[in-house]
């Protein structure tokens, strides 16, 4: 089964200083009415107020909303599920200071408690409830783990920065998944306890004043809450993970210093990569750059099963219009994604840890975890161990697909495993990755990690030796798979010339070089910037340059490669614009070939920092290469060969085309005569000053992006006009000029735009 991830938008009250500013984030549900049950974001459009943009989403939450009320309506349902076998994701986004910390976290009293405490609180109330409900049959352990990635680092939130490793915590793959090696777990039996070890390693959190919020989080947080739920016969393991993301920043609105620009850059970055993973996921793109943050690792937004709940944290006031517009773009293309919801079946308890050692927990009693996934939700936990399902065929060992990744599971919930080192033995990090990319052998084949877990598993030492042979190889196997799917997903980038790719390894080794001095970070987004440029993704690779900037302030050479890809996107733009608005449309019935195809000007722009740079304003049609350019690698010849549309997140294109195999559909051409139903057309029709006021209205009501409005037109259901209004959202600032362009919209038919037409007769001419 599968279901998109939950979008909910939250906006937030004025804050003192801002009492005397405008107000323009406005809700309605979406009926139209303002009957409390908003589902509708409306904001002005930043070039002309008189028009507004509408979004909806599941749900919106108004200023005066309070804690309470967004944990019973959003949070409160997913516990059942958590219960159940689901993982349950919870993410707050954001611009800076729109309230996430505050919705994740809130503050001190019983009233502004936020979603985590209320989370824990309603999950150690349904520990209590099954506990007494089973007579004490189930048991329900709970545990957690914290930690937070800042400046593209992992830091295990339960140390004191003092004692944390400069360059953070390893993440690896691990059959897939993501971990996050050496992160402590630590078992939380009362609400008192996560309380207090939620409080302390919220100090250990990395904060700082900007000039946006006086407390702005510097690093994204994530809680994962892993809930243990073991019977006579049976382990049933999910996870709850509630992650309060670091929000966006405009520095020309953060003043912010040398060590806040850093940051700022790093979560930009970040959130860039996000942006991008959920276009890709959106446009169903084979690559999704998951790997380019580790925010975007760890997070997997699509991959992870389970239910997903994104709450859109917003600032209702003028000064954040842009930022505002920009996040919900970003929601607007998250509420599509599709997740997969699978329960993680229980495990049978035939050699798993005795229930007696596993219920002794105390907060002394933490351990490390040697690889915890993050992303691995849902995985199936049928036959991850000796105990699988009865009747079940035993799982080939070799098996390179499934059952050595089975195996590999396996060996792990082996009690005779060194599953993670009491804290007070040692202050090693226990964990080695098991993961594929481990020159070391894994910890529990070296004789001083049997520690005491080992020893109180004796009778499974037989099974542990076989089960070490099985893990080597699994573990072999999956070193080939994950080079074969690296070397698979660079493949498909162009092949690169050796001239080029020395100078991508060349940038890369400065970049090692260079980890310790402020530069790396700009030196990244060079090196990003470049890989984009690769793949013919322009807008990309502007958007890196952009962020490579302050950290190369004036040098000639890079602005000059930003004004080479400003001139070639608009080149691209005014010529597929021009093929669009001049070209003699007779007829949109033959098929299109594909070299027409219209691209809209790219919504990549999802930051609104660089969304504001208007790096389009200089009209300069002219290509120049970037040959000269020494300090960059030189563009690759497919770079100069792909079109704007590869960097554009929108484009449509006549149905026709979508299916070769067919005949040609006839579309409907539709004219502003006086007989609506006449399908000839005169050219001259496209332009505007001969439309009819008919037409006009309609597009007018089109072009407004009025949820409602678009709803009321004739023909046009709730689930067309979110439709439509997503593909003008994504159409930026470009409006649908004439009938024919409306036809072409996603969803959008000659039927039904005759329909739109007809039912707008009344009271509007002709
Ligand atoms: N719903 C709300 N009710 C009252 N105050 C709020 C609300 N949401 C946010 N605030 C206040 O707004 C300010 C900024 O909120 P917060 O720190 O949670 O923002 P943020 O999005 O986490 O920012 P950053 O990304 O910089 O960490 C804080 O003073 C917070 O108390």
């Amino acid at each position: 089964m599968s279901s998109s991830v939950r979008v909910v938008a939250r906006i937030r009250p004025l804050l003192k200083q801002e009492l005397d500013k405008d107000t323009i984030v406005t809700t309605e549900s979406t009926d139209g009415e303002n009957t409390g049950n908003s589902t509708v974001v409306r904001i002005p459009n930043p070039k002309n107020d008189a028009e507004s943009f509408s979004f909806q989403f599941n749900s919106v939450y108004e200023q005066h909303t309070t804690q309470q009320q967004i944990f019973d309506n959003e949070v409160s349902p997913t516990v059942k599920h958590l219960f159940n076998g689901f993982d349950v994701t919870i993410f707050a986004y954001g611009v800076t200071g729109t309230g996430k910390t505050h919705t994740m976290r809130g503050g001190k009293t019983l009233a502004d408690r936020g979603v985590i405490p209320r989370l824990l609180s309603s999950i150690y109330r349904r520990c209590r409830k099954i506990e007494k409900d089973t007579a004490g049959a189930t048991q329900v352990e709970v545990a957690m783990s914290y930690y937070e990635i800042y400046c593209d680092r992992v830091y295990d939130l339960f140390e004191p920065p003092e004692k944390r490793t400069p360059s953070g915590l390893p993440i690896r793959d691990n059959n897939g998944k993501t971990v996050v090696v050496g992160l402590m777990e630590k078992p939380c039996t009362t609400l008192k306890e996560f309380e207090h070890l939620y409080d302390q390693a919220n100090i250990n959190r990395s904060t700082s004043a900007t000039k946006l919020n006086a407390h702005s989080s510097r690093s994204h947080a994530i809680l994962c809450v892993k809930v243990t739920q073991t019977t006579e016969t049976t382990v049933q393991v999910s996870r709850a993970s509630a992650i309060d993301l670091a929000g966006s920043e405009d520095n020309r609105r953060t003043d912010n210093n040398k060590e806040r620009l850093v940051e700022s850059a790093s979560i930009n970055k970040s959130l860039f990569v996000l942006a991008q993973c959920v276009e890709a996921i959106s446009k169903k793109q084979s690559r999704i750059p998951y790997r380019e943050s580790k925010m975007t690792r760890i997070l997997s937004l699509g991959q992870n099963n389970g239910l997903t709940l994104m709450i859109l944290n917003l600032a209702p006031v003028r000064s954040y219009h842009l930022d505002t517009l920009s996040s919900l773009n970003f929601a607007n293309r998250t509420k599509k994604i599709e997740v997969c919801e699978v329960e993680n079946e229980p495990e049978f308890r035939t050699m798993v840890k005795p229930l007696a050692a596993t219920t002794s927990i105390s907060g002394a009693n933490i351990t490390r975890q040697p690889l915890r996934p993050l992303t691995n939700h849902n995985a199936n936990l049928h036959d991850r161990d000796t105990g699988r399902k009865q009747g079940e065929k035993p799982v080939k060992a070799f098996s390179v697909y499934s059952d050595a990744r089975k195996a590999a599971s396996r060996i792990s919930n082996l009690p005779s495993q060194n599953q993670g080192i009491r804290r007070t033995e040692t202050h090693k990090r226990s964990a080695e990755p098991t993961s594929a990319f481990s020159s070391r052998p894994p910890k529990a084949f070296r004789p001083s990690d049997n520690t005491s877990r080992l020893r109180t598993a004796a009778p499974s030492e037989l099974a542990l030796s076989k089960a070490s042979i099985e893990a080597l190889i699994s573990q072999r196997i999956d070193e080939k798979l994950a080079e074969k799917a690296l070397q698979g997903a660079t493949a498909t980038a162009p092949a690169l010339s050796a001239e080029l790719q020395k100078r991508l390894d060349d940038l890369e080794h400065r970049i090692e070089a260079k980890e310790e001095d402020g530069k790396s970070q700009g030196l990244q987004f060079l090196l990003m910037a470049k890989q984009h440029q690769v793949r013919g993704e322009d807008a990309s690779a502007l958007r890196m340059y952009q962020m490579a900037l302050p950290f190369f302030p004036g040098n000639e050479k890079l602005n000059g490669k930003m004004k080479t890809l400003e001139d070639r996107i608009r080149a691209k733009r005014e010529g597929e614009l021009s093929k669009l608005t001049s070209a003699p449309v007779p007829t949109i019935s033959a098929p299109v070939a594909p070299s027409a195809l219209v691209s809209l000007p790219t919504s990549t722009n999802l930051m609104a920092p660089l969304k504001a740079e208007k790096t389009q304003s200089k009209p300069k049609p002219t290509y120049t290469t970037d040959s000269e350019d020494e300090d960059f690698a030189p563009v690759a010849e497919s770079d100069h060969d792909t079109t704007y549309a590869s960097d554009s997140s929108f484009r449509y294109k006549p149905k026709a085309s979508r299916k070769p195999k067919k005949p040609a559909k006839k579309l409907p051409i539709f004219r502003d005569s006086a007989d609506a139903s006449s399908y000839s057309v005169p050219s001259s029709s496209n332009h505007p000053g001969e439309q009819t006021p008919r037409t006009t209205h309609l597009l007018k009501i089109i072009n407004s992006r009025d949820i409602n409005k678009i709803k009321a037109l004739k023909g046009v259901g709730a689930k067309k006009a979110d439709a439509i209004v997503s593909c003008l959202v994504e159409m930026e600032e470009e409006e649908v000029r004439d009938l024919e362009g409306l036809a072409l919209l996603k969803g959008v038919g000659g039927r039904t735009v005759e329909n739109m037409r007809t039912g707008l007769s009344t009271g509007v001419g002709s």
